[in-house]
C-alpha cells in the first residue's frame, strides 16, 4: 500500500495539469468503484452542506481554517482551550475525518495541503457563496422541476433561485443588493479557475494589438467585476497600447477600487443598455475629394466577456450582444472567456458549472454549436475557437462583424 501512495504521488508531482486532472478523475472513479452503498450514500448524502457549513458559517473559518492557514508544512497547533469544548472539539474530529485537518496526536491538530487550500480568502469566499446561496437552489430544485414540468428553466425573475430565496429581484440585484453577499461574490470571482490556465497565456493579445493607436480603448472588461481578470490581462501584457476599461454595476467597481491599479479606467456600466466605449469617430473618406456624411465608428479592439453569457439565457444574450453590435468597428472583437462543452463525456465540474448555472440563473453552459447560433443571431460570426485548458473545457469564443 506504501508503494502504491508513493507511486501515486510522484505521479502528480511530476503531471502537467490536464495530467493531474485525469489523475484525480482516476482516483475518485477508483474510490468509486470500492465504495459499498452504504458509503457512496453516506458521503453524498453529507456532501453539499457540511464542509461548506463549517467552513463558512460559523466559527470555522476564523477559528479553524484561519488558523491553519499558514500551516502547510510543520506547524502543528494545540488548540485553544476555547475551541475544545465538547462541541468545537467534535466539530475537529469531523474536519480530521473528512481530511480536512490533520489529527496529529490527542487534542492536537495540523493542517494538511487541503487546510491552506480551503483557507485561502477567495476560496473562503467561494464555500460562503454555494453556503449562503447556491445550496438552498439545489434544494428548490426538484420541486420547481417538478411544478414546472422538468421544463429547462428560462425566467430571470422567477426562476429556482428566486423561489429559494422568496424574492422577486434577479440573482444580481438579489446579490448586490446585500454589501456582504456582494463583496463575497466579487471575491469569489478571483477564486473561479483561479489555477487553471488563463486565456491571457495563450491568446495573441500583443501580435494582435500591433499598431493600435495608444488614445483608443484596447481592452474593455464587461461585467468585469473588482477586476481580477482585467489585473491578470495587464500583469501579462503590461505595455501594450491603447486605453483599458473595467465595467460592471456600481458595487463590483466599488470594490474594484482596491484591486485594479490607477490606469484602469473603472465605469459603472449595465450591459443591457448601449456600450458606451465606441473609441474615437472618424469620417470615412470615400473616394478623392468626397468624404462620407457617415460617421465610422472605430471601436474598442476587444469588448472581454469571462462568464458572462454562461448566466444569461439565449434571449438575454442576444440582448447583450445586441448593445454590442453597434459599438463595434472593422477591427474590433468580441471576446467570449467561456466554457465550450464537447458534445459527450462532459466531465463532472463542468456539469456542476452548468447545473449551477441553471439553478441561479435558469441559464446554461455551452457548446460551441451553441455559441455559433447565439452570435449568428446577432449577425456575427465565430472567427476562431481559442481553447486555453482543454481539460476544463474553457476557451475564448472569438467573434466579430
Ligand atoms: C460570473 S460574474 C463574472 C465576473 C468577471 N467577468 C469574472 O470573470 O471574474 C458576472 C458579472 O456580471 C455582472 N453583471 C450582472 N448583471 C450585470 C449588468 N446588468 N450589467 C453589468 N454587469 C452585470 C456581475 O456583477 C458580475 O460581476
Amino acid at each position: 500500500m506504501e508503494s502504491l501512495i508513493a507511486k501515486i504521488q510522484q505521479e502528480a508531482a511530476s503531471a502537467n495539469y490536464v495530467e493531474r486532472k485525469k489523475l484525480l478523475d482516476t482516483l475518485r472513479d477508483l474510490q468509486y468503484s470500492i465504495e459499498t452503498p452504504e458509503d457512496a450514500m453516506q458521503r453524498v448524502i453529507h456532501m453539499p452542506s457540511t464542509v461548506h457549513h463549517l467552513a463558512a458559517k460559523h466559527s470555522a473559518d476564523p477559528l479553524l481554517l484561519g488558523k491553519y492557514r499558514n500551516s502547510s508544512s510543520v506547524h502543528s497547533a494545540q488548540c485553544a482551550p476555547e475551541i475544545l469544548t465538547r462541541k468545537t472539539g467534535r466539530v475537529l474530529r469531523y474536519l480530521a475525518s473528512l481530511g480536512v485537518l490533520k489529527e496529529a496526536g490527542r487534542d492536537t491538530f495540523t493542517s494538511t495541503r487541503y487546510t491552506s487550500n480551503l483557507a485561502r480568502p477567495e476560496i473562503q469566499a467561494g464555500l460562503y457563496v454555494y453556503f449562503d446561496m447556491c445550496n438552498p437552489t439545489y434544494q428548490e430544485m426538484p420541486r420547481y422541476l417538478a411544478e414546472t414540468g422538468y421544463q429547462n428553466p428560462t425566467s430571470f425573475t422567477d426562476g429556482i433561485f428566486q423561489r429559494a430565496h422568496k424574492t422577486d429581484l434577479h440573482t444580481f440585484a438579489f446579490v448586490h443588493g446585500d454589501p456582504v453577499r456582494s463583496a463575497h461574490f466579487n471575491h469569489f470571482m478571483k477564486a473561479q479557475r483561479g489555477s487553471q490556465p488563463k486565456c491571457f497565456d495563450l491568446y495573441p493579445f500583443d501580435e494582435e494589438s500591433k499598431g493600435w493607436p495608444s488614445d483608443k480603448p484596447l481592452f474593455v472588461d464587461v461585467g468585469g467585476g473588482a477586476g481580477y481578470q482585467t489585473v491578470s490581462f495587464l500583469e501579462r501584457f503590461p505595455n501594450l497600447p491603447g486605453r483599458v476599461v473595467l465595467q460592471d454595476l456600481p458595487e463590483p467597481i466599488e470594490d474594484a477600487k482596491s484591486v485594479v491599479p490607477e490606469n484602469v479606467e473603472r465605469m459603472a456600466h449595465n450591459f443591457f443598455e448601449p456600450q458606451p466605449v465606441i473609441g474615437k469617430k472618424q469620417r470615412k473618406r470615400c473616394c478623392y475629394h468626397d468624404w462620407s456624411r457617415t460617421d465610422w465608428k472605430t471601436g474598442a479592439k476587444y469588448y472581454y466577456l469571462r462568464m458572462i453569457l454562461h448566466d444569461h439565457t439565449d434571449e438575454n444574450s442576444i440582448k447583450i450582444l445586441s448593445n454590442l453590435v453597434p459599438a463595434l468597428g472593422e477591427d474590433s472583437l468580441i471576446l467570449l472567456d467561456e466554457m465550450v462543452l464537447p458534445s459527450q463525456r462532459v466531465d463532472e465540474a463542468s456539469t456542476q458549472h452548468d447545473l449551477t448555472m441553471m439553478t441561479f440563473h435558469s441559464s446554461m453552459e455551452r457548446s460551441e454549436e451553441q455559441w455559433a447560433k447565439l452570435v449568428g443571431a446577432v449577425g456575427l460570426k465565430i472567427k476562431k475557437v481559442v481553447p486555453y485548458a482543454p481539460g476544463y473545457n474553457l476557451g475564448v469564443v472569438v467573434c466579430g462583424l
